[in-house]
């Protein structure tokens, strides 16, 4: 579990996706934790880096001071990007993480390059509804509401069809402490955001469900009007549309939110010379092998990414691919010129990438054995060396 001391609480978090990929955040809603984006997350983990936490009072993070107001919940994620050295984020929040997305993106506009504001209203319920649910819970406990929250959560049609799910979103609640979920219910109760929201700049996306009985689609059209090109999508669901409808939920936020740095990089290069790109893509997965390929363009930076179209179009779709020379022979003179200019690592990967291409144990046998003469004893002995590793490696 991972966990880090934020304002004085330890707060707990998880990262999925992408390592390198852009960073999403995600917030919870009232009375559930950070698996409720398990659906989503699932969708989305080959193209973003995910960033997901129990708001304080859920799940593993405990509310150990009480009053909290909006303001703490938003500082609470201020802290854990400072303390994880994350500067900017796409945060996409959904009713209560909705209302925490729309206090930071007022006052911290510098953290939040896009906005996801699902299920959410810039002002949630009224104080009499909401004292009224503090009234039940302080006196009979959380389990005396499982069923009203429930029933706002999933359509009845989700429910009878997914039992499996509620449960385990019904294990999630219940696990909640009173204590923690009346300190959230306080918070939402006392937050107003109707005058301010108008002061959000980041670009904003609006998830609203169709048959959301809490936060109504008119909700997210207020918030819409409020906030310059807001767009919204409206979601065949209840209030937790992220969990209902997971699939349609990632396709929104992946048309919303701009693509990692890997794949328009990719895009852009396939579109400017598609032929030599998909030519070289196609040698390179061929001889180094997919898994090798997916590594290096899921770590393409703005640093590397030129360096890494040189590799693909350059040395694989106009080197590799020229038709004078067998794959085989040029794995074998690539292993000799390797051996000469010492280079262990580009040995290695290119030991592997000659076993792709049909060279035998024996023969790179015979390629150091020739290095030996010609490079020295000392580098056919490193040669050895690190090719008796891939042999171990592949158990050869
Ligand atoms: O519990 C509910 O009624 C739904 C809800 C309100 C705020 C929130 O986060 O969830």
């Amino acid at each position: 579990m991972a966990e880090l001391v934020i304002n004085g609480t330890p707060m707990h978090y998880q990262f999925d996706g992408l390592e390198q990929g852009p960073v999403v955040l995600f917030s919870n809603s009232l009375g559930a934790d950070l698996t409720m984006w398990d659906g989503v997350a699932d969708k989305l983990r080959a193209h973003f880096r995910m960033l997901r936490y129990d708001t304080r009072g859920h799940g593993q993070t405990p509310a150990l001071a009480s009053p909290i107001s909006m303001a703490d919940l938003g500082q609470d994620v201020i802290g854990l990007l400072d303390a994880l050295k994350i500067q900017t984020i796409y945060f996409c929040g959904l009713s209560m993480g909705g209302l925490i997305g729309q206090w930071l993106a007022i006052h911290h506009p510098e953290r939040i390059s896009k906005l996801v504001l699902s299920n959410t209203a810039a002002k949630i319920g009224t104080s009499t509804t909401w004292n009224e649910r503090i009234e039940t819970v302080s006196q009979q406990g959380l389990s005396s509401i499982v069923d009203a929250v429930l029933s706002r959560w999933l359509t009845p049609e989700f429910r009878h069809a997914n039992p499996d799910t509620l449960t385990r979103l019904l294990a999630t609640f219940r696990a909640n402490t009173d204590a923690g979920y009346l300190a959230c219910c306080a918070a939402i109760r006392d937050t107003d955001l109707r005058d301010d929201i108008h002061r959000i700049t980041a670009p904003t996306l609006i998830i609203a469900g169709t048959h959301d009985p809490v936060t109504t689609v008119a909700d997210g059209q207020l918030i819409q009007k409020k906030i310059t090109d807001a767009q919204l999508v409206e979601l065949a669901a209840a209030h937790l549309s992220a969990v209902e409808v997971a699939d349609a939920f990632a396709q929104a936020l992946q048309e919303f939110l701009p693509k990692p740095i890997a794949e328009q990089k990719c895009l852009e290069w396939m579109l400017s010379d598609r032929a030599t790109y998909d030519a070289g893509m196609a040698v390179r997965r061929d001889v180094l092998g997919s898994a090798h390929v997916d590594r290096a363009n899921a770590g393409i930076t703005d640093f590397n990414a030129d360096f890494q179209d040189f590799i693909t179009r350059y040395a694989w779709g106009e080197i590799w691919t020229r038709p004078g020379l067998s794959r085989h022979s040029r794995s074998l003179i690539t292993l000799g010129m390797l051996i000469a200019l010492n280079r262990e690592a580009e040995f290695k990967m290119h030991v592997r990438a000659a076993f792709n291409n049909g060279v035998t144990v024996d023969e790179i046998k015979e390629v150091i054995m020739h290095s030996a003469l010609y490079c020295g004893l000392p580098a056919a002995n490193a040669a050895f060396h690190a090719a008796s590793e891939i042999l171990n490696e592949q158990r050869l």
